[in-house]
């Protein structure tokens, strides 16, 4: 069993990984991390992850962190395994999935993982969700979802008409989110939420899916 994921499956960038192992219908072992003893604050983990956050991959003698450095680097292993997802036989294509994968990094993961935090994750700790903080992020990902909403009328996913690991990226958060008061963000935008229906309906996603719930249905 050479693929070692520490992480949990409610983790939004534990999931990010997941999704691709089933895209790629890998082996692997998913080491559960106990965040809420600390335990990724410990030595032993920080050793893997000086950061002290989940996921972290071990392949081999290979340890990685950070989720979208670990689904390219899954991504491109296992290039010539089940879904291309990087089009590494294809320059251009290859160089719009990495706009996207960072467009999904740099603008939409901010905004939409504040929003997220503050409404499900917070409240689990324990403490009263900001409003304003929420408002301010939701604010700016209605300005990335109209960014979002144009690219999509002109293909059906990000990077172009073929499913990658661009659009990948974005299942976890948007899975949460679209479990908060704010869905119609998403629901309002006819071209986002055809590609969040097209997407999220992968089979792969729906495996990870199943065992990402923070309490609520
Ligand atoms: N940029 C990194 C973020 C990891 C992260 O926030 N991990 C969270 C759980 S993800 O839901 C985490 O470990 N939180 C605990 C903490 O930060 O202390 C990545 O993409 O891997």
């Amino acid at each position: 069993m050479a693929l070692k994921l520490h992480g949990l499956p409610l983790s939004t960038c534990t999931g990010r990984v997941l999704t691709i192992f089933h895209e790629k219908s890998l082996d692997f072992e998913l080491v559960p991390v106990n965040l809420p003893a600390g335990e990724h604050k410990q030595p032993a983990f920080l050793a893997k992850n000086p950061f002290g956050q989940i996921p972290v991959l071990e392949d081999g003698d290979l340890t990685l962190f950070e989720s979208r450095a670990i689904t390219a680097y899954v991504a491109e292993k296992f290039k010539d395994t089940g879904a291309d997802l990087i089009r590494h036989n294809n320059l251009k294509e290859a160089a719009l999935v990495k706009v996207w994968t960072e467009a999904e990094s740099q603008n939409f993961n901010p905004a939409i993982s504040a929003i997220v935090f503050q409404h499900l994750v917070a409240p689990i700790y324990g403490m009263t969700p900001d409003q304003a903080v929420i408002d301010a992020n939701l604010e700016k990902l209605a300005k990335v979802l109209d960014v979002y909403e144009a690219r999509l009328s002109s293909t059906k996913y990000l990077a172009g008409d073929f499913y990658s690991l661009a659009d990948l990226n974005h299942l976890p958060y948007t899975h949460y989110f679209m479990k908060t008061p704010w869905a119609s963000l998403v629901n309002e935008r006819p071209h986002v939420k055809a590609w969040w229906e097209d997407i999220s309906s992968r089979p792969a996603f729906k495996k990870v899916a199943e065992a990402m719930t923070m309490g609520q249905k």
